[in-house]
């Protein structure tokens, strides 16, 4: 299910944000522990342009439909003042 999550959730999942398992071009990955057994990517997008509200939103309903085998699906999204995050399933290496 694509929900949207709030700052304190990713904050506590991904413990403080301190749980790193990469770096992109937008932003840091992290790897979040949610209280009710999900485990997911968090990815933190760094570039939040003027119009970045919605573009961001634009994104997320585009990505939220997107299904294929060959990408991973989105879990949910969320949007704090000027911070803005995708939540990914894991991919285990
Ligand atoms: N869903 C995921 N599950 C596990 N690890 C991930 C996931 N998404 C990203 N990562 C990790 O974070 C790193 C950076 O990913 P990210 O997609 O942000 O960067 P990228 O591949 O350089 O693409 P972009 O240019 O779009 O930022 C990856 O190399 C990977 O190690």
């Amino acid at each position: 299910m694509f929900q949207k999550f709030s700052y304190k959730e990713i904050k506590k999942a991904t413990e403080n944000f301190s749980t790193t398992i990469g770096q992109g071009g937008f932003g840091i990955v992290y790897k979040a522990h949610f209280s009710n057994g999900l485990v997911a990517a968090v990815k933190q997008m760094n570039k939040v342009s003027e119009h970045g509200e919605h573009e961001f939103c634009r994104e997320i309903v585009l990505l939220a439909r997107l299904h294929h085998r060959h990408l991973v699906s989105l879990r949910g999204f969320c949007i704090e003042k000027h911070k803005r995050y995708t939540i990914i399933y894991l991919i285990k290496k």
